[in-house]
């Protein structure tokens, strides 16, 4: 990758004199000054980014059916320039909080109040705004420099020379401290890769080398040694020194990393226990009577006075050792936490604090400033496929479970069905033997494509996070998808296919031997794009896989094999199903390849020898006046149409679903103020459509 990562170091050192505006923090002036020159953008001044909420409140539908208020009526602010710590205990809504102010909420969760951006209305999602969440989806078969770098050739500009790239590249690798592990690969199931820390340090390293405008960081610092987290945490501070606009969610902050915090947002049961300067937090909590006892390391008293899950165990505990929980100098031992809680949240709405914050989110609330539009990618869109293919190609290559998997099992069971249907001849026997082969052919290894949906859901996760932040397209990423699977499902077809082919012995010839390996090869294409479709609406696999598994079981019924075509019945399963079924398009050309020009006898002077044709006409009742080619051709739109409707759902999902919820937001906020008798101004920003299958998939364990 040419320059290494002491190279940069001393061009990082070469370049200190300049100053480039870089105060404090970890960000190298090398990177930001080839940011500024080749791009064009220099986001302090018009471009910056002031984010206000006023009243925001969040409500999730739960399993019962019943709505339950996860944030209620926050409000707070974000100026360039500054570093925002959002803080609570764990389950108190500081990653809902961001959800919302970057329009990713999950699907059972409905949005009220007001999120302005430079005093409008905007859409945070799709590269407005970058959002490091908790999860780290990456691409685990690329080294971390593979990952900065191909997202690197995803959004900067086409003109910006290859070597200014990389140098960015580089410089973001020292900057996030990962030189050490920058050839090393993230890792997926089947291959040990760098450590959680390093995975979240190139989750940050990925977003930060666009140097975006607005930032949100959901747990940057968890799974790092206070080490890393401090310098991560300077990086970012750094970052937000040079005008950008930065909030993170953090926890156990050490006392060095909590110096860095600006902005303190204090959280506990989805209200704001305080808002404002972080180095001002440690005089609240004194006049609200919870000073911080000498010795003890400020986030870890805040958090501890608003953290009431674990009242019980220790109001216990404090029955059966008395001296060891007593002591003059904490008085959270003279309240319960959640005592403690209230009184700091009541506090909070009489002091200072919570009025200046108001008097300041009016102010800027009024300023209509400049409209930012997406800033997620300024590659070309020949770029971005070219960029997606050359990616999605190498880590099919390289990972063993997306293809070359499949492949070992496909060439298994072909020589099983070779084996079997062994040279079938053209006996009587033969006849319902080559219709069971074909059936088998294009019915079950047609299915076992299934057995990529894992990768189709890994693929789709990289994707969702990448499309919300803005890297590419849709079109890019369909495209891309399509064309770098291309070389292996041609590989896999036609290496089974001829096994089975040459094994069987089906219709010799070699136009009927290239028509057999087309047709498997349609065949197992559109089964991926309908999983691929699947795997856009419904994001874990064992749903996926049952899903994919019905659709196909129900098309394999109606293929013509099962029950022969006149005999399907008509209004539903004849028409339409059947010839919406792949299967039966299949079965139809490959009868016909085999069939036709075929004679059976059984070598017996008093049997007839039966033609083909006859055999098609009659037994598979096969309309013999249509081409196979025909039959192959649909099969082969069908790809297209199915990777059409690929793109329409995620279309869908981006841009109609966010109104239906909208909507239903309006809906249900009015029926609960209906019965609470309390006016909400429902306004819902819009919502991640994409991101929040992920989302709401997740176990809520897991989103911690
Ligand atoms: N979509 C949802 N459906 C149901 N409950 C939800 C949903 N989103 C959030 N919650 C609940 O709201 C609460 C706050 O969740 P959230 O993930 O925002 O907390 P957090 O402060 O980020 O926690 P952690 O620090 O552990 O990540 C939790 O109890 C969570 O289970």
């Amino acid at each position: 990758m040419g320059s290494s990562a002491d190279d940069v170091m001393m061009e990082i050192e070469a370049c200190k004199p300049q100053g480039n505006g870089l105060v404090v923090g970890g960000l190298s002036p090398l990177s930001e000054s080839l940011w500024k020159d080749k791009t064009n953008t220099d986001v302090v001044g018009d471009v910056s980014a002031r984010l206000t909420w006023k009243d925001l409140t969040v409500m999730v539908t739960v399993s019962n059916g019943e709505t339950q208020n996860v944030l209620e009526g926050l409000s707070g602010y974000a100026e360039p320039g500054s570093f925002t710590a959002l803080m609570g205990p764990s389950g108190s809504g500081k990653s809902t909080l961001l959800d919302a102010l970057s329009g990713r909420l999950a699907a059972n969760a409905f949005l009220s109040g007001t999120i302005l951006l430079n005093g409008r209305k905007a859409k945070l999602s799709f590269g407005t705004a970058a959002y490091v969440t908790q999860d780290d989806n990456l691409i685990g078969t690329l080294t971390v420099r593979e990952t900065i770098s191909y997202s690197a050739r995803l959004r900067l500009p086409d003109r910006m020379p290859w070597s200014e790239k990389r140098t960015l590249v580089e410089s973001t690798i020292v900057e996030m401290g990962l030189q050490d592990c920058a050839n090393t690969v993230i890792g997926n199931w089947h291959l040990r890769g760098i450590s959680g820390g390093e995975k979240r340090r190139v989750s940050i390293a990925v977003e930060i080398l666009m140097r975006p405008r607005l930032l949100f960081l959901d747990e940057p610092t968890s799974g790092l040694d206070s080490a890393s987290a401090f310098f991560v945490t300077q990086t970012l501070r750094g970052l937000s020194r040079d005008g950008r606009t930065v909030i993170a969610s953090i926890h156990q902050p050490s006392s060095e990393v909590f110096e860095l915090f600006d902005r303190l947002y204090l959280l506990s049961g989805g209200k704001t226990v305080y808002f404002g300067q972080a180095s001002e937090a440690y005089e609240f909590f004194a006049h609200a009577g919870f000073p911080c006892p000498p010795l003890r390391n400020p986030s870890d008293h805040f958090l501890r006075c608003i953290n009431s899950d674990f009242d019980k165990v220790k109001a216990t505990l404090k029955g059966s050792m008395k001296l060891r929980f007593e002591s003059n100098d904490d008085p959270l031992d003279k309240v319960t936490t959640l005592e403690a809680m209230r009184t700091l949240i009541d506090s909070f709405r009489t002091s200072q604090y919570y009025y200046s914050a108001n008097e300041k989110i009016e102010e800027m609330s009024k300023v209509k400033g400049t409209v930012l539009d997406s800033g997620g990618s300024q590659a070309s869109f020949f770029m971005q496929a070219f960029t997606l293919t050359k990616r999605s190609f190498v880590n099919m290559s390289r990972d063993f479970g997306y293809y070359w998997l499949r492949l070992v099992i496909y060439m298994v069971v072909t020589v099983c069905i070779g084996t079997i249907y062994l040279n079938v001849g053209t006996g009587y026997n033969s006849i319902l033997a080559r219709g069971a082969c074909a059936s088998f052919v294009f019915g079950f290894v047609t299915f076992m494509s299934i057995g990529g949906f894992p990768s189709f859901v890994e693929d789709m996760k990289v994707f969702q996070r990448e499309r919300m932040n803005g890297h590419y397209g849709v079109t890019a990423f369909v495209i891309s998808n399509t064309l770098s699977a291309t070389p292996f499902l041609i590989l896999i077809t036609f290496i089974s296919g001829t096994i089975c082919y040459f094994m069987v012995r089906l219709h010799p010839g070699f136009e009927h031997y290239l028509f057999f390996v087309l047709c498997l090869y349609a065949s197992v294409t559109v089964v991926e794009s309908l999983m691929m479709a699947i795997a856009s609406v419904v994001p874990n696999f064992l749903m996926g896989i049952i899903i994919g598994a019905g659709i196909q079981g129900i098309f394999m019924l109606v293929s013509g094999y099962f029950r022969l075509p006149n005999d399907i019945p008509k209004p539903f399963w004849r028409y339409p199903m059947s010839y919406i079924s792949f299967h039966f398009w299949a079965l139809q050309g490959q009868y016909q390849n085999d069939l036709k020009g075929l004679m059976f006898d059984n070598q017996t002077p008093d049997l007839p020898k039966i033609s083909g044709e006859y055999i098609l006409e009659y037994v598979f009742q096969i309309d013999v006046n249509r081409s196979k080619w025909i039959d192959l051709s649909v099969n082969l739109s069908m790809i297209i149409i199915y990777r059409i409707i690929f793109f329409i759902i995620i279309k869908i999902n981006e841009d109609v679903t966010p109104w239906i919820r909208g909507y239903i937001a309006r809906r249900r906020i009015k029926q609960k103020n209906a019965n609470q008798n309390t006016t909400v101004t429902p306004f819902t920003l819009t919502q991640s459509p994409s991101l929040r299958n992920f989302v709401a998939d997740r176990p809520s364990s897991s989103r911690k």
